[in-house]
């Protein structure tokens, strides 16, 4: 018997809600061709949410298909103001349901419901910010003489895959179709496979949007056979992807036999740096928030912190007692920080990292275990002392572990803080206006935080230097991940003058 396309699920708050179940292709919910299935988990309990179908290539080929009509029938030759409200609607859209999908991030991720309604507030804002661009794509015209008459516009690329990771499923969403969306392009765009259900609901909301069927295709499976496929299709255009370096690396070349454009935002192991002219209560709660915040999984997660040695010790027993006043559990507890981590997998790679780093003969100063025995809870761990060398300074946890080194000067934290194939992000603590700019100015970052950490807006750039990826998100420049110029010359036989 086949699986339904559509299920009731309550929710840890009591409310229940119709979470779809197919995949989304051109409009509907639909079966996958082999009727192929996954369960999805809810990681702070262990416990089957539900049972969601899982693409396969031949599901991938149609998605394509179904993108590729709406790409060249409707959405790239609608008025911009048509894309730009829909784009608005959406914003309003997910706004109304605001409650519910933060509830579904919850379950599904792990992640606290703080950490869930701040996601989802800046869905919303950027999905908004998107659409008022949709009709503020300009060209030029260049001057090229007077036997001439040029100027360049630009056009979508058509149909873009976008695959997304699990640690802001409804985030990654909203900042791969938003500017795919405003730009005119179609997608087909894959979760992570632990992570499927608020894409899917959010997605069902573009029809009520006023966005085409076919414009927003969403297919659930597996890397390997969905990702590849798409990075592969000869009909894909582009790829945007987020997650790991390793697969990015991968993406890159499996793409680069269609040429496609590429854009990646990947991992990294980003400074955080404690002057000792800081504000060090603020500094604290600042590099507590960038380590801990989504329970550690965030790519640009301050895991490296350094502190000026004159205030080392009384930083770190600051730290250490902030650190144990968060309250980790069950996301739904409105007093919990920080919920559980996404994963069995991720779980066990996370306190395989505390053992290296314990044998490595880092000194723990708190966690370094497992909270509680049910649900993948890892109590937040700092490491202090650390040498520059050990695996635990160098490799990305994406967990809540961090390590904590001191420095003297301005150019040897520098240079601790660029020893990194990463460079994502840097964080600067000090109430010296001049040091702040000097060392903003000298850290390979693509986002530098004063005073602050894991601070985004919807008009600021976010991407990566180094091996942290390609192209920016967010912003005017997350836009130009999705266009290509065309310049046009007219010859002018008979200049008037
Ligand atoms: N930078 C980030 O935001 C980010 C996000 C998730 C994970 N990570 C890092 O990656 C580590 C491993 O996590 P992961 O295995 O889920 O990450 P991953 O990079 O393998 O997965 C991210 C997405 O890529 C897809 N994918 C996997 N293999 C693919 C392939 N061959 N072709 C196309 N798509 C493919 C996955 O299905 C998922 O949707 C984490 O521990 C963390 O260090 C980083």
């Amino acid at each position: 018997s086949q699986a339904p396309l559509r299920v009731p699920i309550t929710l840890p708050n009591g409310f229940t809600y119709e979470q779809p179940t197919g995949l989304f292709i051109n409009g509907e919910f639909v079966a996958s061709k082999q009727k192929k299935t996954f369960d999805v988990i809810n990681p702070s309990n262990e416990e089957k949410i539900t049972t969601v179908y899982k693409a396969m290539e031949d599901d991938v080929d149609e998605a394509v298909a179904a993108a590729k009509k709406a790409f060249e029938t409707k959405w790239s030759i609608v008025e911009p103001e048509v894309r730009a409200k829909a784009l608005f609607n959406l914003a309003d859209l997910v706004e109304k349901h605001q409650e519910t999908l933060a509830a579904i991030e919850s379950m599904d991720n792990g992640k606290s419901l703080f950490c869930a309604r701040g996601d989802v507030a800046l869905v919303s804002k950027y999905l908004r910010s998107c659409g008022g661009w949709a009709d503020k794509i300009y060209g030029n015209v260049i001057d090229t003489g007077k036997n001439h008459f040029t100027y360049s516009i630009k056009e979508p690329l058509g149909v873009c895959g976008q695959i997304i990771p699990w640690n802001f499923p409804l985030l990654m969403w909203s900042w791969k179709i938003g500017p795919a969306l405003a730009t005119g392009n179609t997608v087909v765009l894959k979760p992570a496979e632990t992570t499927p259900l608020s894409a899917l609901f959010a997605s069902q909301l573009c029809q009520e949007a006023g966005i085409p069927a076919g414009v927003v295709n969403i297919l659930p499976g597996s890397g390997r056979v969905v990702g590849e496929r798409l990075s592969a299709h000869p009909d894909v255009k582009k790829i945007a992807f987020t997650g790991s370096t390793a697969t990015g690396r991968h993406i890159m070349k499996v793409a680069a036999d269609t040429v496609k454009k590429v854009t990646l935002e990947l991992g990294g192991k980003s400074p955080n740096i404690v002057f000792a002219d800081a504000d060090l209560d603020k500094a604290v709660k600042n590099i507590a928030f960038g380590i801990f915040y989504n329970s550690g999984e965030v790519c640009c997660a301050g895991s490296r912190i350094y502190i000026q040695d004159t205030v080392y010790e009384e930083v770190l027993q600051k730290l250490k007692d902030y650190t144990e006043s968060l309250k980790v559990g069950d996301p739904f507890d409105e007093e919990v920080f920080q919920g559980a981590q996404t994963s069995d997998k991720q779980l066990h790679k996370i306190l395989d990292y505390v053992d290296v780093a314990k044998s490595e003969g880092a000194r723990l100063v708190t966690g370094g275990a497992r909270h509680g025995s049910k649900g993948y809870f890892v109590k937040p761990t700092v490491f202090a002392d650390v040498k520059e060398d050990m695996r635990i300074v160098k490799e990305e946890v994406f967990g809540p572990i961090v390590t904590v080194s001191k420095f003297s000067t301005v150019d040897e934290v520098i240079a601790m803080a660029n020893d990194s194939q990463y460079g994502l992000a840097a964080g600067i603590h000090t109430n010296d206006i001049n040091k702040a700019v000097d060392v903003s100015k000298r850290v390979k970052a693509g986002t530098v935080w004063i005073n602050t950490y894991n601070n985004f807006h919807q008009n600021v750039p976010f991407g990566g230097f180094g091996q942290s990826g390609i192209g920016r998100e967010m912003g005017e420049a997350a836009l130009s991940n999705y266009t290509q110029t065309k310049s046009v010359r007219i010859a002018i036989d008979k200049p008037i003058r």
